[in-house]
């Protein structure tokens, strides 16, 4: 089935908050059957961990809700390859990701810029700061036909936190609460779009 809507995550390393928010809100909506709708992915304004796997503390705090979250955890060397160029560099496709997820295989994802043709694509950005809300408009403004709401995850907050807090220097209890926010956020941007 054809996604029919698109979220992109957007934090400033793509590998705390925005691999969260992704893994939370990809795991709401196979849990109320419509993940087959949406297309999810995460992204970051910077280039500081491009290629990286998502943060530890974010892992273990995935791993406590039991949230399946997309991570390089690779001990083998089995690897795939394409005959054409077409997507180099690309993620898998989120619609694979979650036919493995739900049945228990893990896949990896590793941090991304965002990019031009995201700001194409995307039907959302939702992003977690004001830095990154200033940083996406302003990539935005240098792109032709740019058709993504670029908006503040926390605006979607019933509880009205509208910033989710750089946890990259703080404590495992400061993953507690990206994610309580994630949690809360995705929930209801979900229920809004589907
Ligand atoms: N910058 C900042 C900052 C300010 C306040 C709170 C957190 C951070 C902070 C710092 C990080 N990496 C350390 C600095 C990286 N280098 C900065 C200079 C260019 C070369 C790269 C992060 C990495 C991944 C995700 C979030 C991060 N967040």
């Amino acid at each position: 089935m054809a996604t029919s809507k698109s979220v992109l995550f957007v934090c400033l390393g793509n590998i705390c908050r925005s691999p969260i928010a992704e893994a939370v809100f990809r795991k709401q909506a196979t849990d109320k059957g419509v993940a087959n709708d949406w297309r999810i992915d995460s992204a970051a304004t910077s280039t500081y961990e491009i290629g990286n796997p998502p943060d530890h503390r974010g892992l273990a705090c995935m791993k406590r809700h039991g949230v399946p979250m997309r991570h390089v955890a690779r001990q083998w060397c089995i690897d795939s390859g394409a005959t054409s160029n077409w997507n180099e560099g690309s993620s898998p496709d989120t619609r694979g990701i979650a036919c493995l997820l739900k049945h228990g295989i893990e896949t990896d994802h590793s941090a991304r810029q965002v990019t031009q043709d995201d700001f194409q694509t995307y039907d959302y950005i939702l992003c977690m700061d004001e830095n990154n809300l200033s940083d996406l408009n302003k990539k935005a403004s240098r792109v032709k036909d740019c058709k993504a709401k670029i908006e503040l995850l926390g605006s979607y907050d019933p509880q009205k936190q509208l910033i989710i807090r750089d946890p990259y220097y703080g404590s495992d209890q400061d993953f507690e609460t990206v994610y309580e926010q994630c949690a809360r956020c995705c929930r209801a941007f979900l229920d809004a779009n589907s």
